[in-house]
């Protein structure tokens, strides 16, 4: 699962140029058959605004959020993007400069604007973003786009119209969520979020918004706090991109890399600080692993700890006789991988890039298990009996449990990032495939498929293509596991024409079985969702 291929003509900068929304949406011209049965939409958020006029954007997760869409029916495919008109892309096209601050660019105060009001503004702290250029998922019978702040977009999946933007907190006790929730089939969303409570009291907070209700009210407008699960440090929360879920439980990993809540919320009054700037490492905690149930939902108070890594998506959890298996793409030690997504080092010419990731914290795909009953008398005793797996969870004298993964997948420099899974049919349950994006030294490259239990896998990678995310949609009726397709949105810069193209692949052994080619450039895309 090691890329074979080097980037010196460098290619993948193209990832990170800005580019222009569509009028209309573009045929695609299609090589290959597409299944009759694959009719729908990919949805995929990503930056596509890399500055404002002169002002640049410095980080990754910082460019204005372009909404794209594949379309296909009948074996035709069309090709779309539209800005998402956030606040925050609003008020920076109206303005012409950077007007919020965002994950690595804070924002500085109008230079037009006279001492008084600049007074003012200052003292209104600094807003925080509604820029969703992570992820679009379905709550009742809308779509939402979003990033990971109390900011969720609602947008129109059919002409990625912007339609509202809505406040979680006018709902519920939370900073923030994820950008990764999970979804039963019958539409109930659950996600996670940090809570600066009163008295400066901290919690992670597991929320519920129920499906489509019979009356037709918005769901939202019905979500709870389940569950609060506690903080490693009083004034330090870490910080939490994905959870894992199982059919009777909930797992989070809190990691050492902390948001610094002094600094957070000062910070906000100081003109020059982002999001960035908040982060520290803790150097001893380590990881610890949380459960709580999820009906009744309740936190269980067993103490797993392990060595110190970086996770922002978990691939899979499910339970077995008496274990939590809980899958990861970790990234060792504790120094923040976000380090080196600022756009700076990624637009470096290969050699450069090749250098930094070299002192990065290295990835690896890595199984947990956890036992749900646990009893004192078995000290030092490994408590895992389960046959396939040398994962391993020892109770010590402290009455901690150290746990010690099993290695699904290890390659210098090479990350299984962005893992998709047979997601209705095996979220929460024992599964077999994950299917992840190929990073060489961070610069996707390629598309993997990982067998979690034999640890078999399989590559598609063509020269000078940069993939993004393989989505996994099931063929209708199917009963393998693996029988269906992946989609990726793929551009090949050096190409002379239809330099972006949908790339259907067959999930079972990664080979292709169609492109939608068009005259195109995508840039960078994080995360999305199929809609059928
Ligand atoms: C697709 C290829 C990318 C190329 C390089 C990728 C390298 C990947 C290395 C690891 C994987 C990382 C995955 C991250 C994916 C992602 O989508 O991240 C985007 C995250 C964003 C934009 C997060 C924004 C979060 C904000 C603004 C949070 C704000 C807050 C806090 C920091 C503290 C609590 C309050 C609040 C406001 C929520
Ligand atoms: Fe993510």
């Amino acid at each position: 699962m090691v890329s074979r291929i080097e980037h010196p003509a460098g290619g993948y900068k193209k990832l990170f140029e800005t580019c222009e929304e569509l009028n209309e949406p573009i045929s695609a011209v299609v090589v290959g058959v597409i299944p009759e049965w694959l009719s729908g939409s990919l949805l995929r958020l990503g930056p596509g605004m890399f500055e404002i006029g002169a002002e640049p954007f410095y980080h990754l997760f910082d460019g204005q959020a372009l909404m794209h869409k594949f379309d296909l029916k009948n074996g035709h495919v069309t090709y779309y993007r539209k800005f998402v008109k956030t606040d925050s892309y609003v008020r920076a096209m109206t303005e012409k400069r950077v007007v919020i601050t965002e994950f690595g660019t804070a924002a500085y105060p109008d230079p037009c604007k006279n001492i008084f009001s600049r007074f003012f503004t200052y003292f209104r702290g600094i807003e925080v973003t509604d820029n969703c250029l992570v992820s679009v998922y379905p709550v009742g019978e809308d779509f939402y786009a979003c990033t990971e702040t109390n900011y969720i977009t609602k947008v129109d999946p059919d002409t990625l119209e912007t339609l509202k933007r809505v406040d979680l907190c006018d709902y519920l006790s939370i900073n923030g969520v994820t950008a990764h929730p999970h979804i039963e089939n019958d539409g109930t969303v659950y996600n996670i979020g940090n809570c600066f409570g009163k008295n400066m009291s901290l919690a992670y907070n597991i929320v519920k918004i129920p499906p489509t209700q019979k009356d037709k009210t918005d769901p939202i407008a019905k979500s709870e706090v389940i569950v609060q699960l506690p903080s490693s440090e009083r004034f330090k929360p870490s910080y939490v991109h994905s959870f894992g879920m199982t059919e009777n439980y909930f797992v989070f990993v809190e990691t050492p890399v902390k948001i610094n809540l002094l600094k957070f919320l000062t910070a906000w009054s100081i003109w020059g600080t982002n999001y960035m700037d908040c982060f520290q490492s803790n150097e001893t905690m380590g990881t610890w692993f949380h459960l709580a149930t999820k009906d009744p939902a309740k936190y269980i108070e067993h103490k797993f700890r392990t060595s110190a890594f970086n996770l922002f998506h978990h691939i899979n959890s499910y339970e077995d006789n008496g274990f939590i298996v809980v899958d990861l793409c970790t990234w060792k030690g504790h120094e923040f991988v976000y380090n080196y997504l600022y756009l700076a080092n990624l637009r470096e010419n290969w050699e450069e890039v090749k250098q930094a990731a070299t002192r990065a914290p290295q990835p690896e795909v890595r199984r947990y298990v956890l036992p749900k009953d646990v009893h004192k008398e078995a000290q030092g005793k490994n408590l895992i009996s389960l046959q396939y797996t040398t994962a391993t969870a020892v109770m010590r004298s402290d009455g901690t449990i150290w746990l010690e993964p099993e290695v699904l997948f290890s390659g210098p420099r090479q990350a299984f990032e962005f893992p998709q899974i047979n997601y209705n049919r095996f979220c929460g349950k024992d599964y077999s495939f994950a299917y992840g994006l190929g990073l060489n030294h961070f610069i996707p490259d390629r598309i993997c498929k990982l067998n979690v239990k034999t640890k078999e896998t399989w590559v598609w990678q063509e020269p000078d293509s940069y993939p993004s995310e393989p989505i996994f949609v099931q063929t209708p009726n199917s009963a393998e596991e693996d029988d269906g397709v992946l989609l990726s949105i793929v551009v090949n810069p050096g190409a002379d024409q239809r330099p972006g193209f949908l790339l259907i692949l067959d999930a079972r052994d990664l080979t292709e079985i169609a492109r939608a080619e068009v005259e195109a450039i995508m840039p960078v895309t994080f995360h999305g969702m199929y809609k059928p």
